[in-house]
């Protein structure tokens, strides 16, 4: 390859590079606020899946993913696999704090 070439595409992942950070930020911090709804959940014994809020939520994923040229089927599987992370860790949350409760 040439050295412009070269020089594009190390700008492009670099950009990349950056996003993917940003994202995986973002969703490490997702994933927390979902392990404090837990520990509420826990508190009023309410279940972790949400049928109706998961509904919203996939919902809303494709709206704004679609309106961002973002493909049903992608928006979709990313929603099924995050929304399963979120209730894996939030079942984590539960099950350590029921060790923990007395009798
Ligand atoms: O809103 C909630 O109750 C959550 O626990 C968050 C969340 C999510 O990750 O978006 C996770 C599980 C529920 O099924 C619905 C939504």
């Amino acid at each position: 390859m040439g050295r412009l070439v070269d020089e594009e595409l190390r700008d492009l992942r670099n950009t990349i590079d950056h996003i993917d950070e940003h994202v995986l930020r973002l969703l490490a911090r997702r994933l927390a606020l979902a392990e404090e709804i837990a520990k509420r959940k826990a508190v009023h014994g309410e279940p972790v899946v949400q049928p109706d809020r998961a509904q919203q939520v996939r919902t809303r994923y494709l709206q704004l993913g679609v309106q961002w040229g973002l493909r049903p089927s992608f928006l979709e599987a990313l929603w099924e696999l995050l929304h399963s992370e979120s209730c894996h860790r939030q079942s984590d949350v539960l099950r350590r704090l029921q060790r923990h409760v007395p009798g």
